[in-house]
């Protein structure tokens, strides 16, 4: 037996598709705007990503590549002015920032209207009372993945391995809005195979290259693997690498791959809230 495998291309497509069918309805076209602060390759590559898709999906993307050496202040300034434009209608801080700059204050900052991250208070508040804002991307963007494979939530036992503020914790909140009972586990949880084995949904956001082995999966199990790691393979080739083991294929009932699983829903999520954003602020506000 192996696991079905939960390819993110067309469920992002889809969840592009009907993205880029409301924004076509509006009356301009959505304004995404992507700060980006020094050229740490990842972030280059994944601003560039995100940029691309939106273009395709008909948004209106404005990067602001600024040095590393920006100031706090003159970020603040930035975003103070991107908040009083019309035409923009989501704002997007790509994390990591520098180690200057006071990324809680960053994230405040921005207009919980135009938070397409979903990372503001105000908008992690909504999502924890039940009501639901603008949600984070990724979280939001592994739950149209397991709808559109047909995967039920609800009822179900879930456990979510890591508990960061982009990842972990909006995932347990969107798993538990959606009527799973939820574990989450991190660190400092004593026996992780035992926690996980007891999973029918096990989504794994801890940024470690193959944490979950086999025998730390109940059979049948469905598994997200949200991680992202850049490891060595043996003839010295930089490959991307999840946080679950390839073996799990064998034991789990569908499995999502690295890279292509998670990462293309993340961007999709983020122009579909893009889109949702700009509903909203322009008194039009259509499904979700
Ligand atoms: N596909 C995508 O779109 C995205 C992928 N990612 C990837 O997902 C992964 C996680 O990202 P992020 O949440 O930002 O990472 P963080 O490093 O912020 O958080 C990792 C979490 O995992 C927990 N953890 C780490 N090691 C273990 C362990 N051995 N056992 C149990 N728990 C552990 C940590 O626990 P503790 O709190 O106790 O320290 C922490 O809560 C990374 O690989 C990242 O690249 C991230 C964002 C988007
Ligand atoms: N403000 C902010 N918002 C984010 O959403 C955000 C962020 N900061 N900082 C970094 C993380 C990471 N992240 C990813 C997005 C797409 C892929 C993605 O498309 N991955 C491809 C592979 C890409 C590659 O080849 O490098 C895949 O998994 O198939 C991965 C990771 C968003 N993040």
């Amino acid at each position: 037996m192996t696991a079905q495998v939960l390819a993110g291309a067309p469920a992002a497509a889809a969840l592009l598709s009907r993205a880029a069918a409301r924004a076509r309805t509006l009356p301009r076209p959505p304004g995404l705007a992507i700060v980006r602060l020094g050229d740490d390759p990842a972030s280059v590559s994944y601003v560039r990503g995100k940029d691309r898709k939106a273009r395709e999906v008909g948004l209106q993307s404005t990067v602001y590549a600024l040095p590393e050496e920006t100031s706090q202040a003159e970020l603040l300034a930035l975003i103070a002015e991107l908040n009083a434009a019309y035409d923009v209608d989501g704002i997007l801080v790509q994390l990591p920032l520098p180690p200057h700059i006071d990324e809680a204050a960053v994230l405040r900052a921005v207009d919980p209207s135009k938070d397409v991250d979903g990372f503001h208070p105000v908008n992690v508040g909504e999502l924890w009372s039940g009501r639901p804002g603008l949600l984070p991307c990724t979280p939001a963007g592994v739950m149209v993945l397991l709808e559109h494979y047909g995967i039920p939530v609800a009822g179900r036992r879930a456990v979510v391995v890591g508990r960061s503020a982009i990842v972990g914790r909006p995932m347990a909140a969107l798993l538990l809005a959606a009527d799973a009972t939820v574990t989450l586990a991190h660190r400092r949880t004593p026996d992780l195979g035992a926690v996980t084995r007891e999973a029918e949904v096990l989504v794994v956001a801890a940024g470690r290259p193959h944490l979950v082995t086999p025998e730390m999966v109940r059979p049948g199990a469905a598994v997200v693997d949200v991680g992202i790691n850049r490891v060595l393979d043996a003839a010295g080739v930089s490959r991307l690498t999840g946080d679950v083991h390839p073996d799990v294929a064998g034991v789990a009932g569908a499995l999502t791959p690295v890279p292509g699983g998670v990462g293309p829903m993340t961007i999709a999520a983020l122009l579909a809230n893009t889109v949702t954003a700009a509903e909203r602020r322009l008194g039009l506000s259509g499904p979700r």
